[in-house]
């Protein structure tokens, strides 16, 4: 059984930055649902590749068949990991059902790491990102940041009903936030 960790939060509120410090640290590893459709999108013989940046262009979301199969051969590569931190996933109902419905009794959900920023410093944040990604622009924000309101932050907030969230402030600078991320893992990882 793989425990899983779900990093959600705004465009830009960190959660790549984060995830590859708790990986460098605490043996989880982190797999980016973003950065697996990106290498989809440019992997020879992919069928998926128009259709995958058709989605992000619109900041849409990708059928969660495609995304939750490219997170499961990635972590099937790391059957010794001490978890996963899935990263920008479940993002919608169809990412969570789907998820539901192909990884039931293969994962232990452990909780979810919600990085908290307001939304005007997040576009910034990706405005300045600097890695040339073909959303982030003005308009492609626009529309990812709705996405985001409308149909990822209701995700958040189910699993708040269930008491799985651990929000951090993530408007702060990286140390700060990272310190408090530590806090959430040490807590979770004794009980
Ligand atoms: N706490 C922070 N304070 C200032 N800048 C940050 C912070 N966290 C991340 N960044 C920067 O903001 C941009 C987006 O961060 P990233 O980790 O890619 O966010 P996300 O994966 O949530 O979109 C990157 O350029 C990153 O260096
Ligand atoms: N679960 C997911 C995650 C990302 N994506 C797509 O990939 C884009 C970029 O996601 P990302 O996680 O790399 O973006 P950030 O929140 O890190 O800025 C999203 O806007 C979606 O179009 C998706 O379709 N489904
Ligand atoms: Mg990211």
């Amino acid at each position: 059984m793989f425990n899983v960790v779900f990093v959600l939060g705004p465009p830009g509120s960190g959660k790549g930055t984060i995830c590859s410090k708790i990986q460098e640290n605490l043996g989880y590893v982190h797999l980016s649902a973003g950065d697996l459709l990106r290498a989809e999108r440019e992997r020879a013989g992919s069928q998926f590749g128009a259709l995958i940046e058709s989605h992000i262009k619109n900041g849409s979301i990708v059928p969660v068949e495609i995304t939750c199969s490219l997170l499961e051969n990635a972590m099937n590569l790391h059957k010794t990991a001490n978890g996963f931190l899935v990263d920008g996933f479940p993002r919608n109902a169809d990412n969570l059902s789907g998820w539901s419905k192909q990884m039931s009794g293969k994962v232990h959900e452990q909780f979810v790491l919600f990085l908290s920023c307001p939304v005007d410093i997040c576009i910034n944040r990706c405005l300045n990102r600097g890695e040339g990604r073909t959303d982030d622009n003005v308009d492609s924000l626009k529309k990812r940041v709705e996405t985001y309101n409308n149909q990822t932050f209701p995700i958040i907030e189910h699993f708040g009903k269930l008491n799985m969230v651990r929000k951090v402030d993530s408007e702060r600078p990286v140390e700060e936030v990272y310190e408090d991320v530590v806090k959430v893992f040490e807590a979770a990882n004794q009980m």
